[in-house]
């Protein structure tokens, strides 16, 4: 986090050419070096997501004059880090990270429940983006269950994220929309799943192998009931981040990090145990955990009950 206890020690990270931006309404700043060393380790099994959020984010931030809100839409399996990572990346950017008055997070079966009122939900999200933007134009809004959210709602932000200077008298191209997403999540599994098989490293899967498992076609299938079709259809999006499904090693690593936030010396016998009570996919194979990281964590409260 680049809180301002740490700023000294994160600076020493940022080349001299990162010049901080600064939001007039808060300390909105990132040092990439920082958001680098976040994510190299505390986000496990991501090799792709890194490398898209840490050249996207740092370079929209150092952009002074962005053409439009950067927008990134984070998909893959449950508890495999897109919310996680979406609270790196408001940690980086802005002191008290979620909690900042900057950040934004939107939950769709928690915020826009019924079908019913998307008409009011569509004028209460409008206003409240705009509300936020005019006061900060560096504000993060942060969509989490997209695929839950019912179709018409999106369209409703569709002018924010357009290429427009102002729409209304405000601007909101330096503003960042995040959208999390478990749409995608088969097809990206079945990628890393076929680099498994040909006994292939999951680091070597590259962006352009996940291209069939985000094109345009998966996410426009109508029985995908996915959301954002009109968004993908204007080119709104500028990134589909995909998030690989988890290993059992990476499961070792979420306990690790677990045991120590506690105050706990590591115990790998109790590491292997919680490791090992979860659940694997395919059915013959056990390769990816069904949970990703989610529920290791109480898990270990088993072991920790006293
Ligand atoms: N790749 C990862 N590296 C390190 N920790 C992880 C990772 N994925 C998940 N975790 C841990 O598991 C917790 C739950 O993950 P997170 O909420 O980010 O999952 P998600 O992908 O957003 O899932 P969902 O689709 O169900 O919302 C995180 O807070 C984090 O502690």
């Amino acid at each position: 986090m680049l809180g301002l206890g740490t700023l000294q020690t994160s600076q020493s990270l940022c080349g001299p050419s990162v010049e901080p931006p600064r939001c007039p309404c808060g300390r909105a700043s990132l040092c990439r070096g920082a958001l680098q060393k976040d994510l190299d380790s505390k986000l496990f099994g991501q090799h792709l997501a890194k490398k898209v959020i840490l050249n996207a984010v740092s370079g929209f931030i150092s952009n002074p004059k962005p053409k439009k809100p950067l927008t990134l839409s984070l998909h893959g399996w449950t508890g495999t880090g897109k919310n996680f990572v979406s609270k790196i990346i408001a940690e980086n950017i802005y002191e008290g990270g979620l909690n900042s008055d900057y950040v934004h997070l939107f939950v769709a079966t928690l915020h826009f429940p019924h079908a019913s009122n998307i008409t009011l939900y569509k004028d209460q999200l409008q206003l409240w983006i705009r509300g936020n933007v005019s006061t900060c134009a560096r504000s993060i809004f942060i969509f989490d269950e997209m695929d839950k959210m019912h179709a018409g709602l999106i369209d409703a932000i569709k002018p924010f994220l357009d290429y427009y200077d102002h729409v209304d008298g405000v601007s909101y191209q330096k503003a960042i929309f995040i959208f999390l997403s478990n749409a995608g999540a088969e097809r990206i599994t079945d990628v890393a799943l076929d680099f498994w098989r040909s006994g292939k490293q999951r680091e070597e899967i590259k962006l352009k192998d996940m291209e069939p498992a985000l094109s345009v076609s998966a996410f426009n299938n109508k029985n995908s009931g996915f959301w954002h079709s009109s968004l993908i259809d204007r080119n709104l999006i500028d990134y589909f981040v995909p998030f690989l499904p988890l290993e059992y090693k990476h499961l070792k690593m979420c306990i690790r990090v677990e045991m120590q936030s506690r105050g706990f010396e590591i115990d790998e016998d109790i590491v292997t145990k919680v490791a090992e009570e979860m659940t694997f996919f395919p059915k013959e194979e056990r390769v990816f955990s069904d949970k990703g990281c989610k529920t290791v964590f109480t898990k270990l409260d088993y072991y920790y009950d006293d």
